[in-house]
C-alpha cells in the first residue's frame, strides 16, 4: 500500500468514526501504519532512476535531480579523502560552531580562526578548541588551512576581505555557506582569486540544528555549488565537505540560486512571512474580543506543538487527515485566498532580492558599528509584543515545565 493510499484510507476511517477519542486513537494507528508502509515500500517510493558512484538521480515529483548522501561517504573514506587537508573555520558563530564541531568529531583536521578575546574566541575555548593548537586569530588560521571556510557573518565577510584575501593563496580552497559575498560582489567587493577552487555548502537550517541533528545521528539537508573549479576536483570536494560538516543529503545548486532562494525563504515562509501571518491573526482575534490565551493558542501554540510537526513528519495531507472534517473543508477553501495574496508579496520580495536591494539593506544595517545594539532594541520590541508575552505564559503552563 502506498503512503498516499494508506493516508486516504486513514482519512476514510476517520470520517466514519464519530467520537473524538476513537478518532484520536485511530490516528495513532494510522501513524503506525503509515510509518510501516513508508518503511516497507521505501525502496519503491524513493527508487533511484540511475545509480552512479556516490550520486543518485531522484525523481522529485516529476523533475529529476542529482542528490548525494552521507551513506556514500563512510567515515574512513572521509578521513582518507581529507587526510592532507586542514579545514580552517573562520568565524565561530551559529554555523562555525556547528560545522566545526561536526567535522572535528568525524576525525578531520580542523582549526578555528576568530578575533582574539571576542565572544567567539571564548566560546571556542569552552568547546575544546585550544589557543595556539586549534584556535588562532583569523589570519593565522587561514595560513594554516588548506580549505578556508568563511563563516563570518555576511557583513563581516565584506569588512574583513581586504585583510583576508592576500592569505588565500594558490592551491587553497575557498568555501562559503552562502552565495551572498560572491554574487553581490559589486557591493561586497569580494572577488575570489582566480587560482583557487571556490565552493559553497549551505546547510538548510540553523547552525544550532546542524549540530543537534548530527549528534542525534541525523543530518541537515544542504545544497552545494561550485563557482570556480581550477583543480577539477571542486565538486567532489564540496560534497565531501558537506558530509564532513554534518549533512544528510545534498543537492546541487548555483551560487546565484542559493542566495536568492535563501534570502527569499528566510524573509518569507521561514521567518518574516510566518511572523507576519502570526501577528495578523493574533491581532484580528484580539481586536475582536478574544483573550490572549485563546488568541495565542489558536495562532502559535497549536501550530508549533501540534499541527506543524505532523506536516514535518508525514506531509500536509497527514496533518489534514488528523484534523476535523470541518477544519479540512475550511482550510482547503481558504488556501487559494492566502496563496494569491501572498504570491504578490513574494514576487515583490523576489524582485528585491534579485536586484540587490535586500543585500544592500542587509550590508548597510549589519555593518553599522552599533548593529548589535540596534538589533537588540528591535528584538526587545518584538519580545515585548503582547503575543510573545502571552506566549511566555502559555509555555510556562506546559505540564512538563509546570511540575509543582
Ligand atoms: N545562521 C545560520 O544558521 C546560517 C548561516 N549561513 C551563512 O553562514 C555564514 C555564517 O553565518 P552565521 O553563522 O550566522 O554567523 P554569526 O553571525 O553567527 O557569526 C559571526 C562570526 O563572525 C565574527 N565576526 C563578526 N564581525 C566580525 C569582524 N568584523 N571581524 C572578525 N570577525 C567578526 C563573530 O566573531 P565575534 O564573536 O568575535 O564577534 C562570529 O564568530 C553566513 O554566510 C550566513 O549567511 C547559512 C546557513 C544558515
Ligand atoms: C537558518 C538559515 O538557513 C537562514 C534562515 O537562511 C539563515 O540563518 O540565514
Ligand atoms: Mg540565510
Ligand atoms: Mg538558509
Amino acid at each position: 500500500m502506498s503512503f498516499r493510499n494508506s493516508s486516504r484510507m486513514a482519512m476514510k476511517a476517520l470520517r466514519t468514526i464519530g467520537s473524538r477519542r476513537l478518532a484520536t486513537r485511530n490516528i495513532s494507528v494510522m501513524s503506525r501504519n503509515i510509518a510501516a508502509s513508508t518503511t516497507r515500500f521505501a525502496p519503491r517510493m524513493t527508487a533511484p532512476m540511475v545509480q552512479t558512484r556516490g550520486m543518485r538521480v531522484m525523481d522529485f515529483a516529476g523533475t529529476k535531480e542529482n542528490v548525494w548522501e552521507r551513506n556514500d561517504w563512510p567515515r574512513e573514506k572521509l578521513v582518507d579523502y581529507f587526510k592532507n587537508d586542514t579545514l580552517a573555520i573562520i568565524g565561530y558563530g551559529s554555523q562555525g560552531h556547528g560545522q566545526g564541531l561536526n567535522a572535528r568529531d568525524q576525525g578531520l583536521n580542523v582549526v578555528v580562526g576568530v578575533r582574539k578575546d571576542g565572544a567567539s574566541w571564548k566560546q571556542a575555548i569552552e568547546d575544546g578548541w585550544v589557543p595556539g593548537k586549534t584556535l588562532f586569530p583569523v589570519e593565522e588560521a587561514i595560513s594554516k588551512g588548506t580549505i578556508i571556510m568563511n563563516l563570518l557573518s555576511d557583513a563581516a565577510q565584506t569588512e574583513t576581505w581586504p585583510k583576508i584575501a592576500p592569505h588565500i593563496t594558490k592551491g587553497k580552497t575557498l568555501y562559503f555557506s552562502h552565495g551572498f559575498s560572491v554574487i553581490f560582489k559589486d557591493q561586497t567587493n569580494i572577488h575570489p582569486p582566480k587560482d583557487v577552487d571556490v565552493i559553497l555548502v549551505a546547510p538548510k537550517g540553523s547552525g544550532r540544528t546542524v549540530r543537534t541533528l548530527f549528534k542525534e545521528g541525523r543530518g541537515i539537508n544542504s545544497s552545494f555549488a561550485v563557482y570556480q573549479d581550477v583543480t577539477g576536483k571542486a565538486q567532489e570536494k564540496a560534497i565531501g565537505l558537506a558530509v564532513a560538516v554534518g549533512s544528510g543529503f545534498i543537492y546541487q545548486t548555483t551560487f546565484k540560486k542559493e542566495v536568492v532562494s535563501d534570502l527569499v525563504g528566510e524573509r518569507g515562509c521561514l521567518m518574516g512571512g510566518i511572523n507576519g501571518l502570526f501577528l495578523a491573526q493574533y491581532q484580528v482575534l484580539r481586536e475582536r474580543g478574544h483573550s490572549p490565551a485563546e488568541a495565542f493558542n489558536e495562532t502559535v501554540e497549536e501550530a508549533t506543538q501540534s499541527l506543524y510537526p505532523l506536516i514535518g513528519k508525514y506531509g500536509l495531507d497527514y496533518m489534514f487527515a488528523a484534523c476535523s472534517t470541518t477544519a479540512r473543508r475550511g482550510a482547503i477553501d481558504w488556501t487559494s485566498r492566502f496563496r494569491d495574496a501572498n504570491k504578490q508579496v513574494l514576487n515583490d520580495l523576489y524582485d528585491n532580492v534579485e536586484n540587490g536591494n535586500e543585500a544592500k539593506r542587509s550590508l548597510a544595517y549589519n555593518s553599522a558599528p552599533n548593529y548589535r545594539e540596534l538589533y537588540d532594541k528591535e528584538l526587545e520590541e518584538i519580545r515585548n509584543l503582547e503575543i510573545w508575552r502571552a506566549g511566555e505564559t502559555v509555555r510556562s503552563l506546559r505540564p512538563e515545565v509546570n511540575k509543582h
